[in-house]
């Protein structure tokens, strides 16, 4: 197992001088042999020199630094989940990191439905700006997108029940559902979906709700070629399948983050990728 010693230090500091991302350090440390919690907790303290505003969501230091206590997870056991108006086949479980897979969490015509409602909506995708916490688009996320309304209508209200209850956490807790569409070689290159600890950037996303928990990313179309959802601390990818979802959980009860849920989405080759993004939050999403 690596160490922070001066060597590293140094490398830390020469690149966040250089502008480097969190995540790409924090990657590269990951891949030289760090503990991913190690990496993850030497990359925000040195994030965290300049601008730190205190905030009532942070986390003890031991707790940052210590590794991710898988507790067990919310999601129901067994091979199908039932939502609260459909019955979910899952798929596939993982235990490091939290994930889970599913087949028929939404009927083909809802899929259609879904995308027919966003295709004339569409605005670039945004990222939190890890300093100042505005939705800033950049070149790592290069997808267009909409967001509905939390119970929008009774069409939004009924799937966002539905994810309620196979995620087993409160409705109230999720974000707007999110539609993006990839065309030919768009992407979301590997980033994680919870706010930095210790980022000034994220305090600002904290306040609403607190930390984020967990994602359910559900695909509205076949993919002809590309546009896998990629896990590359672990070496998974998941291929995209009208219907189908995956769910991957990473802050636990103690509020720690699983920096082993990096992931993103691959270039599509060929066609397009729609898919449905939730994010839900610790608390209340106000
Ligand atoms: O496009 C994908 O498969 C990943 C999307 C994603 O990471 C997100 O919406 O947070
Ligand atoms: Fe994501």
């Amino acid at each position: 197992m690596a160490v922070l010693d001066e060597t590293w230090k140094n490398w830390l500091t020469l690149n966040k001088n250089r502008g480097c991302t969190p995540e790409s350090m924090i990657e590269a440390m990951m891949q030289a042999g760090f503990d991913p919690n190690a990496a993850n907790a030497a990359v925000h303290r040195l994030m965290d020199l300049h601008g730190r505003e205190d905030h009532t969501d942070s986390l003890p230091a031991e707790l940052v630094s210590a590794e991710y206590q898988y507790d067990p997870s919310p999601v129901g056991s067994g091979n199908v989940v039932r939502a609260s108006d459909r019955d979910v086949k899952v798929l596939m479980r993982c235990k490091r990191p939290q994930l889970m897979t599913f087949a028929d969490l939404l009927a083909d015509d809802e899929c259609e439905e879904l995308i027919v409602r966003s295709r004339d909506r569409l605005r670039p995708s945004t990222t939190v700006n890890p300093t100042t916490g505005t939705f800033d688009v950049i070149p790592n996320r290069s997808s267009k997108g909409i967001c509905f309304q939390r119970g929008e209508d009774a069409f939004i209200s009924r799937i966002e029940q539905r994810f309620a209850s196979l995620m087993n956490w409160p409705v109230e807790n999720g974000e707007g559902l999110q539609v993006l569409r990839y065309g030919i070689g768009d992407e979301y290159r590997p980033h994680f979906d919870y706010f930095p600890p210790g980022q000034a950037g994220s305090n600002v996303h904290l306040a609403h709700g607190g930390q984020r928990v967990a994602t359910l990313i559900v695909y509205l179309n076949d993919v002809e070629a590309g546009g896998e959802t990629i896990f590359p601390e672990v070496g998974l990818s998941v291929a995209p399948r009208r219907g189908c979802a995956v769910y991957f959980r990473y802050a636990n009860g103690s509020r720690q983050v699983d920096p082993t849920t990096l992931h993103g989405g691959a270039p599509v080759i060929a066609g397009e990728k729609w898919i449905m993004t939730k994010w839900v939050r610790e608390r209340a999403y106000v």
